[in-house]
């Protein structure tokens, strides 16, 4: 049974991220492949990480889709077939100054409350790498279409010594159902696509070259679902989880705030991203 909150839910519009700082638009493109279908394209090179600003300009780039009501679905995709968005930004969490950690994590809440409690029918194009919050990006959307053989997807939030938070945790329990998410969260496992396949985290699995012209093909079949009963139905599916988090934002950002700033979790931190680095 829904809450009555998450039945409120549906007859309003949702709050949105913060506007902590102005959206900067050269992160991300907007486009259109039909007049009632929009392309948002994540542009931020090298590896589409999300950085505070990065997440503002994301939830600020949907809520303006959804603002026009001519579109009815959203492709989601990146400039690069490398990586589609290599999670958070990690120097976002590397020595913090508090208060920007805790809009950072407001900012990607944001993120998630913005494409998951979405009208938009919504299908995500992963042509490349899709790592912890590349997967969180990948799983709010509708559908999801996938290149085989090299790139990962998947949460890996325990091989850097954190936890995916529980509404993150939660999408991907519905997702690939509570024994995969176990098994694949306790060890951080990035798939490959046919093996994200396999447990149902993605739904199509393609060659390279055939990613980007079926993903157009589907959104713009979904596009063609009558909008109104689409939405209701996604409205009853998300909508008590998307309560949730709007209920205890700020005990999300606290617990989120804390974990970071621990020592041993600064240590840990620290020593992927040089790791990285040194690649
Ligand atoms: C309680 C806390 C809950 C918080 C939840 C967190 C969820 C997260 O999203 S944490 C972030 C997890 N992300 C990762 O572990 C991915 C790390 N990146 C990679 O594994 C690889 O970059 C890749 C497999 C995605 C791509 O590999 P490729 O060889 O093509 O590119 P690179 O040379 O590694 O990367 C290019 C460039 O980008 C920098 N970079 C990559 N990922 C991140 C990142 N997540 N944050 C910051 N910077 C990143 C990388 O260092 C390279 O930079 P340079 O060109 O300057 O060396």
């Amino acid at each position: 049974m829904f809450s009555t909150a998450a039945r409120a839910l549906a007859s309003r519009s949702l709050p949105r991220a913060p506007s902590i700082l102005p959206p900067s638009r050269s992160m991300l493109t907007v486009s259109r492949l039909s007049p009632s279908v929009a392309e948002l394209t994540l542009d931020k090179a090298p590896a589409n990480t999300l950085s505070l600003e990065m997440a503002l300009a994301f939830s600020a780039a949907v809520s303006e889709i959804e603002a026009d009501p001519s579109v009815t679905a959203l492709l989601l995709r990146s400039s690069s077939t490398k990586i589609f968005s290599a999670g958070l930004d990690i120097s976002e969490m590397s020595g913090p100054e508090p208060a920007r950690l805790a809009d950072f994590w407001r900012a990607i809440q944001g993120t998630y409350l913005s494409l998951y409690s979405s009208r938009l029918a919504t299908v995500a194009c992963i042509e490349g790498h899709a790592p912890a919050g590349g997967c969180l990006l990948s799983l709010m959307a509708d559908y999801r279409i996938m290149t085989g053989g090299g790139p990962r997807i998947g949460l890996n939030e325990t091989a850097l010594g954190i936890a995916a938070p529980y509404w993150l945790k939660d999408m991907f329990v519905e997702t690939v159902g509570r024994r995969n998410a176990e098994l694949a969260l306790l060890k951080g496992t990035l798939f490959t696509g046919e093996e994200a396949l396999a447990v149902g985290l993605v739904d199509e699995v393609l060659p390279l070259e055939e990613v980007y012209p079926r993903a157009k093909e589907e959104v713009l079949k979904l596009a063609r679902i009558p909008a109104k009963g689409r939405a209701e139905t996604k409205r009853l599916l998300r909508g008590a989880a998307v309560d949730e988090l709007l209920a205890g934002r700020e005990a999300d950002v606290a617990w989120f705030t804390e974990f970071v700033l621990e020592e041993g979790t600064q240590k840990g931190i620290k020593a992927y991203l040089d790791s990285l680095k040194k690649k």
